[in-house]
């Protein structure tokens, strides 16, 4: 049987990368050849030890040169910046895609890297975990997660055709929407809650140290459900937190007026404004649970 496509080229093998590898070799309709890429050698020799693909090197240029499909897995920061670097490199015809968390700035970018003979197909994987590199990884991450799409006007329906059917075979379920659209959903449900979580881990961590008191040793299950990302890679949500500045300001102003709105309801006893808050938040936690998607 004929692959979707011949040479599959994973640039950066970590959480996401390696995830899409491992799938590929569970998956023969994928692709026949699966070449991995990173600039860390100690990331490239937990790679070789996975087994995650049959080439494994830290020379991007030449990886890419035979590639069909080439898959940026890096920080959002250095999307592109690899872009600018592989672009000249890879062959005409070729496919290229990101996985990243945020869209606007990624695809301003890339654009002015771009060859009008390569078919830039970004595509955001809603599915991760708080850890990263490659030993992270399992091919069963990205299995029934929404998957979006925001193809340039000018890809071709048939590289569009190809990437779709590369995520169907990921497990995913697909979704299209425009740029601006994405970067604004991300922001309040993915960004914002990882910016909580982080900074609720440093005022709890702060308190501590004010009151000399142990205050994270008695942290309750309320307050470890509510900051497992918190155990995030840095580096990447930094890039995520700059790269999608708007959207995520305009949804901390947000939250932050209905954090007000609650606190100004707890000041002034209004018992109804304050179970009202809850029974929604209950509503539409409980619907998430009952509709999961997994
Ligand atoms: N972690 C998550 O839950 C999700 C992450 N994403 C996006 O996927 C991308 C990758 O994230 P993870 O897999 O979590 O990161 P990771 O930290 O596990 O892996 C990133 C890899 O990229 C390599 N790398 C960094 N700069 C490079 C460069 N210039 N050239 C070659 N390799 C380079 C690193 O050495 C590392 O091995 C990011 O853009 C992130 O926003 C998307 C969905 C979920
Ligand atoms: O660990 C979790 O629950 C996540 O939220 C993972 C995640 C991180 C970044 C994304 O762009 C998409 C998913």
């Amino acid at each position: 049987m004929k692959p979707l496509v011949e040479t599959l080229c994973v640039i950066g093998p970590g959480l996401i990368g390696s995830s899409i590898l491992r799938r590929a070799r569970l998956e023969p309709s994928i692709a026949r050849h699966l070449i991995a890429v990173d600039r860390d050698a100690h990331v490239c020799d937990r790679a070789r030890a996975l087994n995650l693909a049959d080439e494994i090197t830290q020379d991007a240029t030449a990886a890419v040169a035979n590639a069909d499909l080439v898959v940026l897995c890096v920080p959002v920061g250095v999307i592109p910046v690899v872009a600018a670097a592989i672009i000249p490199h890879m062959k005409a015809g070729a496919i290229l895609t990101d996985v990243g968390s945020t869209r606007g700035s990624v695809v301003e970018g890339i654009t002015p890297y771009l060859r009008p003979d390569i078919a830039y197909v970004p595509a955001h994987p809603m599915a991760g975990t708080e850890h990263s590199g490659p030993d992270a990884g399992f091919a069963t991450l990205f299995e029934n997660r929404w998957c979006l799409f925001t193809p340039a006007m000018n890809a071709s329906p048939e590289a569009i055709a190809t990437m779709e059917a590369f995520w169907q075979a990921m497990g995913a379920r697909l979704r299209h929407m425009d740029v601006a659209h994405h970067d604004k959903i991300c922001a309040i449900v993915s960004h914002l809650p990882h910016l909580l979580a982080f900074t609720i881990c440093n005022t709890a961590d702060t308190l501590a140290d004010e009151l000399r008191a142990e205050v994270l040793d008695f942290a309750a299950s309320g307050f470890r459900d509510f900051t497992r990302i918190a155990a995030s890679d840095p580096i990447m949500w930094r890039d995520i937190f700059l790269h999608n500045r708007e959207a995520l300001l305009e949804m901390l102003d947000r939250f932050s007026q209905d954090a007000q709105a609650m606190a100004d309801a707890i000041r002034q006893d209004d018992e109804a404004t304050i179970v009202r808050t809850i029974e929604r938040g209950r509503r539409i936690r409980r619907n998430l649970i009952e509709n999961k998607q997994a």
